[in-house]
């Protein structure tokens, strides 16, 4: 058996004491798996990514990393997952300027491989179009990184999003605006009212998709989406139904979620550690030899259960035809007047005699 495999659906959530070692997590688990997936100019491994506070020590640790040596990302394509409509590019809030800020200035990404929605095209519904276009012409999205607003939105899928929408212009709640404010000065008519957003369903359609939530501000996106069944309010939520999903959230963060859940997923974590099986997911490959190789041994002719699909194992057992009903008026059914006083050969119903408890048994003993 597969137990890694097994291993990762099941292990959706961990915990970290704070920020920082959330971050770690999150950018040695990048590494190792855009290691493992091995990029070539060719087959570039193609990465989602997020902007906003969390991700910061994130994108830290990839910048140390590269500069150690350690992870190249001349293979990698990426796919940013918001922009703002009207500002421009070069406004230092644009989400243009904070991932150069913060990442791509300092690592060897191919400038043709970075991938931002424009919210000053001319046209932003095709801005959009053409933006899903890419992805699936990149061949899906292998790992989606993102971050949550407190109201559990994810890329900025507000509150009432489709579960099923896809990259489209978006009017931001309130709370995401009040949120955002801080960083334009604290004030409100500052923050842009609209952004261009990958959907819901572009983020599940993505091969993995890794979350990074901390603070308490976001404890109680965290347990509804956790806790709590799937639902377009809390648009997190809709990562239930993603195979490959992961949230790696700080102590903060947990705060509003049920004490047997913490603890349900830290063990589980320590477990998979000691048994020695870490968080890699099995390579598209791998999973597709696999099948073909499952494919093969069900249709040899040797196999046991070679067209067992397609035959029943036991010709006797084939069930028979149900005959053609035969229309009736209800009535019909119903036992004749005659038929009722019929005797039922000893079948029929006898009076019980109400007994006390203690009576019945005496009787049963007699
Ligand atoms: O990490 P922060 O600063 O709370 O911001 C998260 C924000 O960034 C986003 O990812 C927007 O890109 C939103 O999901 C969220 O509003």
């Amino acid at each position: 058996m597969n137990l890694s495999l097994v291993l990762k659906l099941s292990r959706r959530l961990i915990i970290r004491d704070d920020k920082a070692t959330a971050a770690k997590y999150i950018s040695e688990y990048i590494i190792s798996r855009i290691k493992s997936f091995g990029p070539t100019p060719q087959k570039p491994f193609v990465l989602g990514l997020p902007t906003g506070s969390s991700p910061e020590g994130v994108y830290k640790n990839l910048v140390a990393a590269h500069k150690n040596g350690e992870i190249s990302f001349r293979n990698v394509v990426t796919f940013n997952m918001d922009e703002y409509v009207g500002i421009p590019r070069e406004h230092p809030e644009s989400y243009h300027s904070f991932m150069y800020h913060h990442f791509f200035s300092h690592v060897d990404v191919d400038p043709a491989n970075i991938n931002i929605l424009n919210g000053n095209a001319e046209d932003l519904e095709e801005e959009c179009i053409a933006y899903e276009e890419k992805i699936k012409r990149a061949g899906g999205i292998e790992l989606f990184l993102g971050g949550i607003g407190p109201d559990g939105h994810i890329a900025f899928n507000e509150p009432g999003s489709s579960l099923r929408s896809r990259t489209r212009v978006k009017t931001l709640a309130y709370e995401t605006i009040m949120a955002n404010s801080r960083f334009f000065g604290n004030d409100l008519s500052k923050v842009p009212k609209m952004a261009l957003t990958v959907g819901v369903q572009t983020v599940l359609d993505a091969r993995e998709v890794v979350i990074i939530i901390t603070g308490a501000h976001k404890a109680l996106a965290l347990q509804r989406c956790v806790e709590q069944g799937v639902n377009h309010m809390w648009t997190l939520s809709a990562l239930q139904m993603h195979p490959y999903a992961m949230c790696v959230v700080d102590e903060d963060a947990t705060l509003e979620l049920q004490v047997k859940t913490v603890k349900y997923f830290k063990s589980i974590e320590q477990v998979a550690t000691s048994q020695g099986f870490g968080q890699a997911l099995p390579s598209e490959e791998l999973v597709l030899k696999k099948r073909d190789s499952v494919l093969e041994k069900l249709d040899s002719p040797r196999s046991p259960t070679a067209n067992s699909f397609l035959a029943p194992a036991r010709p006797e057992l084939v069930r028979a035809i149900t005959p053609d009903l035969v229309p009736d008026s209800m009535h019909e059914r119903l036992p004749s007047p005659a038929e009722k006083s019929m005797p039922l050969d000893g079948l029929e119903a006898k009076e019980v005699p109400l007994l006390a408890m203690h009576e019945r048994v005496d009787s049963m003993q007699a």
